[in-house]
């Protein structure tokens, strides 16, 4: 559970007195909330109501972010030191170049970035906030100290504050006290010293699981607790996939640009050459290997796809999701809404005989009217077919609703008698029962009359309603609270069972994935025969239903061999939920989950890719990923090519900068060995970086075959590997023939032998992204026009700045007709030759299968 606020002994510390809000004055005073104008000046006063500091860096400091790089530091200390020596020039051209690269880089990000942060915004959090004495939904953003908020199971606390009033509610505070238990909240003075007894007090970040609560917020933004430790929590989520692939590959690179620059340096240093130039070389080198735009690359690559997902309705919350969405090969999705059209209606009362008995139908209606949760749908339904039953009721205490239990509990007085009302899941309500109603008043509640009862359960089920079991008490004298144990000694009074029938688009849908290669599994909390029977009427293949009951005899490595093979699970609690995730996970697969429930939402936050919808509660909408403004699996199939259109074209980028960018740094590392000069000034260095840099631009809006779309993909380190191995040697061949044939050919001088090298490499290097951004014949795959312009665009940059007016400035020198025609040939040789190697390079297509491997190996 991390460090969170416990010592080391596992209690929760005592927080400093200034800390405990729950203990001022101010609490204690009802509140009719505030005006809106005294809630914007408190709002100037205090600031927006945010915790994450994930807010996006103003642009000079991503500036200064970038200048303060190591690489780029040394780089401007050493020009700095050989303008000292008189050198100004290439201090004004490496200055030139680097503020030329990180202007790019910037702005390119900034802009992609904003897009993205826009569609965010659009999802935002709302709250229910009482100002200018009436309800309005506000905001999360825009609470303040002083206002008065209303919270519904489901809701997130937006703030700190204390209770003002509560009817059964019960908080999860695991996120900040490690508590897995919900704890109950009441009005009411509390001396807590720790947060944790403090029953009176709200904290943001938490939820309501049940019943509701009015709070008055009394620290909002960084003054919360959740704000203190804000940092702490991110760092405790483990990376998703996207971000595991990304940081193995930047290990990788590392290891290159190491191996390669000391190799230099040694050499150098062996051959006595002079120390400041070598020193230089090596850190352009350095600067030429980085790949420093695949954090520009991925940003823009997904941003856009997060736009062009915008379109479909589908918000993206964190970028990388999109790319975990098209490498999921297991998508896991809840039942209602989903499969179903969640359009739940009550089909009938049944008495324990199992005819038609309005009366408890009755009884529901009291639980569902006084102990029962807004927006419940089946508390809904079941007022919708009673609504006045009710009436002549009052409520006297109510244990709500959870997912644990499975049961809601009211106690209830008519007519001056007491009474208490159960339902809920038929066996959790039959496990506090000793007795039946019958024809002549209560039966002892016997093994056949046991078994009497499952066989209607069953049969109903298996016609695809859900049922739920009613069962009474009389109490005594009138409870001022109730307790789990008050559910016992029941008398079972009988079933209300219930429709919702299937989406017809669901089975349409979840065939479209399968064609994806995205196979999908059902994780529901109803009974099993209703979950099969709804598979069945879809259409699709049934088999073994996995129970939370057997789930929970299982340990995790049983659990990891049964949830593969397995299609359906029923009555799974949410712990449950995120457990049959985490297992899937760990068999090396990448998980999705689709819910929209409170237990739902640990399920959501443990997937690679979390999905909810908007309707979904709060819980589960912060938990996700992505959030489908339409609840429908169709659109899924749609992001999931959206998905792998962003990695393909992050694969074309990392592919380049791996096998021809290496390549060239591996040639250059060399020729300082073999050639009598430097094989190129720093300052050209630098600028074949640049260009090179330029020309991938246009490689985020680059089109993808239809075999990139066909299957999941995943980062495969061991592939890139392989790419790197063959065509990087690929392309340093070719140059080391140049080098062969300047200098012994044609007996080029320094100046020469650069420029000439120079055009060839800036050819080679921008020239292939043509060849390998596809498997297929180059002609057979059209490019983007952008790609094609920034490609073409920095080619033309290149020949111009070497062969033009100017390249004296650069350290070039003419280029003779015959010179040129040689480079020109060895380009087109090199692509020829790239072209026929790329196939054996690229490997099978691999699939997200294969990360297992991967994972385990590396
Ligand atoms: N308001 C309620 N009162 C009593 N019992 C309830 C209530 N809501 C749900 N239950 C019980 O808890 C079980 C689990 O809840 P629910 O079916 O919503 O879980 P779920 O995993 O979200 O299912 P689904 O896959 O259909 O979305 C229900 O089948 C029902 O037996
Ligand atoms: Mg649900």
């Amino acid at each position: 559970m991390g460090t969170r606020l416990m010592d080391p002994s596992g209690h929760a510390a005592a927080m400093p007195t200034e800390h405990r809000f729950w203990l001022r004055a101010e609490g204690s005073a009802a509140s009719a909330g505030l005006t809106g104008a005294e809630a914007r000046r408190q709002l100037l006063r205090d600031g927006p109501n945010v915790v994450e500091r994930l807010r996006r860096p103003s642009v000079l400091r991503q500036i200064l972010r970038r200048l303060a790089e190591p690489l780029v530091l040394i780089l401007i200390a050493a020009a700095a030191i050989s303008a000292a020596t008189g050198d100004m020039a290439s201090l004004v051209l490496i200055a030139l170049i680097v503020a030329a690269s990180i202007g790019l880089e910037t702005w390119q990000e900034h802009g992609a970035e904003k897009a993205a942060e826009a569609l965010r915004n659009s999802i935002a959090l709302t709250v229910r906030v009482l100002r200018d004495g009436r309800e309005q939904s506000l905001r999360a953003e825009d609470i303040v100290r002083g206002d008065v908020v209303r919270l519904a199971p489901g809701n997130l606390v937006p703030a700190d504050g204390v209770v003002l009033a509560a009817s059964g509610a019960h908080a999860d505070e695991a996120i900040l006290t490690g508590e897995p238990y919900p704890v109950a909240k009441r009005p009411g003075p509390s001396r807590a010293e720790t947060m944790a007894d403090a029953h009176d007090a709200l904290f943001a970040g938490t939820s309501l699981v049940s019943g509701e609560a009015t709070m008055l917020v009394c620290e909002t933004g960084l003054a919360t607790v959740l704000g203190t430790i804000s940092t702490d929590l991110a760092a405790d989520q483990p990376p998703p996939a996207f971000e595991r692939g990304l940081r193995r590959l930047g290990l990788l690179l590392v290891r290159l640009t190491l191996a390669l620059v000391l190799f230099v340096l040694l050499v150098q240093y062996a051959l006595h050459r002079p120390v400041l130039e070598s020193f230089m070389f090596a850190a352009a080198l350095a600067v030429g290997l980085t790949p420093e735009l695949l954090p520009m690359v991925t940003t823009i690559t997904l941003a856009r796809g997060a736009v062009r997902l915008a379109a479909r309705r589908v918000i993206v919350k964190r970028l990388a999701a999109i790319h975990d969405l098209g490498a999921m090969d297991v998508l896991c999705t809840d039942k209602t809404g989903t499969l179903t059209e969640a359009r739940i209606s009550l089909a009938v009362a049944l008495g324990p005989d199992g005819r038609d008995d309005p009366a408890v139908l009755a009884l529901a209606a009291v639980n569902s009217a006084l102990g029962g949760s807004a927006g419940n749908p089946l508390d809904t339904a079941i007022l919708a077919a009673a609504p006045e039953a009710a009436c002549g009721w009052s409520a006297l205490a109510a244990l709500p609703f959870d997912f644990e239990r499975r049961r809601a509990s009211v106690a209830a007085s008519h007519d001056g008698k007491a009474m208490l009302i159960v339902k809920g899941a038929p066996e959790a309500v039959l496990a506090a029962c000793v007795a039946v109603d019958g024809p002549g008043g209560p039966q002892p509640l016997d093994a056949a009359r046991r078994a009497a009862l499952d066989v209607i359960h069953e049969a109903r089920a298996a016609q695809g309603e859900r049922l739920l079991g009613l069962a009474w008490r009389a109490l005594p004298e009138a409870p001022a609270r109730l307790a789990v144990s008050d559910e016992s000694d029941l008398v079972f009074a009988g079933f209300c069972a219930f429709l919702d029938p299937p989406k017809p688009s669901a089975a349409e849908a979840i065939e479209r994935l399968g064609q994806l290669g995205v196979r999908v599994k059902i994780i529901s909390g109803d009974a099993a025969p209703v979950v099969a029977h709804l598979v069945a009427q879809l259409g699709l293949p049934a088999g073994q239903v996995l129970s939370g009951e057997e789930i929970a005899r299982l340990t995790d490595a049983a659990l990891r061999r049964r949830v593969v093979a397995t299609r359906l699970f029923a009555r799974v609690s949410p712990d449950q939920k995120m457990r049959i995730i985490r297992a899937l996970s760990e068999a090396g697969h990448t998980v999705g989950f689709l819910g929209d429930g409170i237990n739902d939402a640990p399920a959501i936050r443990a997937a690679d890719a979390g999905l909810s919808v908007n309707t979904a509660t709060d819980v589960a909408r912060a938990a996700a990923d992505l959030i489908l403004l339409d609840n429908d699996l169709g659109v899924i199939a749609d992001g999931i090519a959206e998905g792998r259109r962003t990695y393909a074209n992050i694969m074309k980028y990392v592919r380049m900068g791996t096998s021809s960018n290496f390549g060239n740094m591996l040639s250059m590392a060399l020729a300082s060995v073999l050639v009598p000069f430097l094989p190129m000034t720093a300052v050209q260095i630098l600028l074949n970086n640049l260009l090179y840099d330029a020309s991938q631009i246009g490689l985020p809006l680059d089109e993808v075959d239809a075999d990139d779309l066909a299957t999941p993909r995943n980062w495969s380190i061991a592939a890139i590997e392989r790419f790197t191995a063959i065509m990087g040697p690929l392309s340093s061949l070719f140059d080391l023939s140049t080098f062969a044939i300047l200098l012994l050919v044609f007996h080029a001088g320094a100046a020469q032998f650069r420029t000439a090298w120079f055009v060839e490499s800036m050819l080679t290097q921008l020239l292939v992204v043509f060849v390998i951004r596809t498997r297929a014949r180059p002609w057979r795959s059209r490019p983007a026009r952008a790609l094609v312009a920034t490609s073409l665009g920095a080619c033309a940059a290149a020949l111009a700045l070497a062969l033009g007016p100017w390249a004296g400035l650069f350290g070039f020198a003419p280029l003779p007709g015959h010179l040129l025609a040689l480079v020109a040939a060895l380009a087109a040789a090199y692509l020829l030759l790239a072209e026929a190697l790329k196939r054996h390079a690229m490997g099978r297509a691999h699939r997200a299968r294969h990360r297992a491997r991967s994972t385990h190996a590396g």
